[in-house]
């Protein structure tokens, strides 16, 4: 059934098995510009744009995700169900919870625990965990070795809630180990499971809620290229 309610594109093949997914669009718009031969948009409705190209010569594409469960789920699910998408990588910036995690380090999510019922859904008689697929894990992390650029590995939090009116609820999660909060990570792995596809997601640490700091422009930079170098490769 495409074209889809939020991508119009009629064709298959259009859009790679392969989509990078920043939350911003104007941050795809960059991505596509910056490290892909000849991008070409391929989505404009409601401004979520979206870029096919070539990485070293390895088609790929890049959309914006948008902010929030909601909006990957609606994303990532027309991708994986109507477009032939295998594999997502979401590429992102998270809040550190732990004092060991610092501003501009890299995160790839192992586990997103999350506050969203985005599981209920699925009626089953259980918690279920979403997971980052293994085959992007192991080639990830191999990636990254090789580059030597250091991350850290462990579960991450997708929030619903941006501003919580109980500020402190993230100690609770630091408690049970939770490296960092971002909000999308969750509803990416459990469609990706559903549709038995990849997913994964490569964070920037932009800012710690124990510390209380945040990153300057010019870290944001750095960190973003060594996200950006593991995510093409892996792509
Ligand atoms: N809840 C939350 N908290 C903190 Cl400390 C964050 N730092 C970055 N993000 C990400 O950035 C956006 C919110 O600014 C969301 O897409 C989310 O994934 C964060 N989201």
């Amino acid at each position: 059934m495409i074209p889809t309610p939020h991508i119009n594109v009629s064709e298959q093949g259009v859009i790679a098995e392969t989509v990078l997914m920043p939350g911003d669009p104007l941050r795809a718009k960059f991505i596509a510009e910056t490290y892909l031969e000849n991008p070409v948009q391929f989505n404009s409705v409601r401004n979520m744009f979206g870029f096919t190209g070539t990485y070293k010569g390895k088609k790929v594409s890049v959309m914006g995700s948008g902010m929030g469960m909601p909006s990957i789920g609606i994303y990532s699910y027309e991708l994986l169900n109507f477009y032939g998408v295998k594999n997502i990588i979401r590429i992102g910036s998270c809040g550190a919870i732990q004092e060991d995690v610092k501003i501009r380090d890299i995160i790839i999510g192992m586990s997103a625990s999350t506050t969203s019922n985005y599981a209920s859904q699925y009626n089953l008689p259980g918690t279920y965990a979403p997971t980052a697929s293994w085959p992007l894990m192991k080639k990830a992390l191999t990636i990254a070795e090789n580059k030597a650029i250091p991350v850290k590995v462990g579960n991450i939090l997708s929030a619903d809630i941006f501003y919580d009116d109980e500020p402190e609820v993230w100690k609770r999660w630091a408690r049970m180990g939770v490296l960092a909060i971002e909000m999308e990570a969750a509803a990416l792995y459990m469609n990706a499971a559903r549709a038995g596809a990849n997913a994964i997601c490569i964070l920037t640490v932009s800012d710690s809620l124990v510390s209380h700091e945040a990153t300057s422009a010019e870290e944001r930079q750095t960190s973003f290229t060594n996200m950006m170098e593991i995510a093409l490769e892996l792509a």
